[in-house]
């Protein structure tokens, strides 16, 4: 069962009330997912870093990307074109937590396993790269990710797992994702998987697209935007709502459609929690002629000195850099 929880808005940001702990736990750990609907203050938040995102990814031209492009290596940072899927076009901006020495965050790790410099510090010490053209851009990721990071913080206090002492750092990430649309249906965009993170916080703009797997319904189950019927026939009633369209033989269900966050267990909330909570399997689905569409993943990544409940530490199970 997939539960909707309300944040509430503090001084120190947005936070998990106590009276919704149980029903986070119950969701975490029957399925991997959850619902975080927002209060109405901080709706904007995701709605900007979707627009600003959309209007970087589809209008900018080659050369204004180029220029916060990163072409090699696992670490991207600014614009890039991803690869490693059957399907090509897919364009990305990905940022990390805004800092002038990025690679302090890495160097506990890569020093505990004895690494030459040499071969961690080009790519820990990459930074966020923002393009001058589009100055809304900013504003809208940095917010946008200090939010998702106290919204993290908070869904792994309230589940009991380490949140800032496993995450001092903030090294996460954040990645806006533009999909052109297609006209047939076949292929996988993002194959299945689950994500390298504590918990992952996903927005989209489109009702298509997005797939979880339901573990005790054996089950993909699509991830919507909720649509409302109106005199003039269906349309969006938002731009990043979520909601679950139940795959039923019968009848597409609609549930969950409010302004809400999909929260997904990573690999690392499943492993700091010995698996009391089950990493969530997802991918992304082509989806014919439903034009573009845009997401906004915040990975939010446990520090890489961090020493999981296996002995390994968190840096272990990242890709390499280089
Ligand atoms: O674009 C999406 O909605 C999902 C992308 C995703 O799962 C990922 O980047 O790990
Ligand atoms: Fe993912």
């Amino acid at each position: 069962m997939i539960h909707t929880i309300e944040l509430q808005l503090g001084k120190l940001g947005p936070f998990v009330a106590p009276a919704s702990k149980e029903a986070l736990k119950s969701s975490l750990s029957s399925s991997g997912f959850a619902y975080l609907a927002l209060p109405g203050g901080l709706r904007s938040l995701p709605a900007n870093v979707l627009r600003e995102g959309r209007i970087f990814l589809g209008e900018a031209d080659d050369q204004a990307k180029s220029r916060v492009e990163t072409i090699d290596g696992s670490q991207k940072r600014g614009f890039y074109r991803f690869s490693g899927t059957t399907d090509t076009g897919v364009q990305c901006f990905n940022i990390g937590r805004e800092a002038t020495h990025p690679e302090k965050f890495r160097q506990a790790y890569f020093e505990s396993i004895d690494s030459p410099t040499e071969l961690w510090m080009e790519a820990s010490s990459r930074r966020n790269k923002w393009p001058n053209e589009y100055p809304k851009l900013r504003p809208a990721c940095l917010d946008y990710f200090n939010f998702a990071h106290q919204a993290a913080m908070s869904v792994l206090s309230s589940i009991d797992l380490p949140s800032t002492f496993a995450h001092g750092n903030a090294d996460s990430e954040l990645e806006v994702k533009l999909y052109p649309g297609v006209s047939t249906g076949s292929e996988d965009r993002f194959r299945d998987h689950i994500d390298l993170t504590s918990v992952s916080l996903l927005i989209q703009d489109k009702t298509a697209g997005l797939e979880i797997f339901l573990e005790d319904f054996n089950q993909w189950v699509k991830v919507g935007m909720e649509t409302k019927d109106t005199p003039h026939g269906r349309r969006f009633s938002s731009t990043y709502q979520v909601c679950v369209f139940l795959l039923c033989s019968n009848a597409m269900q609609a549930t969950n459609c409010d302004e809400k966050i999909l929260c997904i267990v990573g690999r690392f909330g499943q492993m700091m929690s010995i698996g009391q909570f089950r990493a969530g399997v997802h991918r992304v689905a082509s989806a014919p002629n439903e034009g573009t569409r845009t997401s906004a993943v915040f990975f939010c990544t446990p520090d890489w000195h961090y020493q999981l409940p296996d002995g390994s530490q968190v840096g272990d199970h990242m890709p390499l850099q280089f």
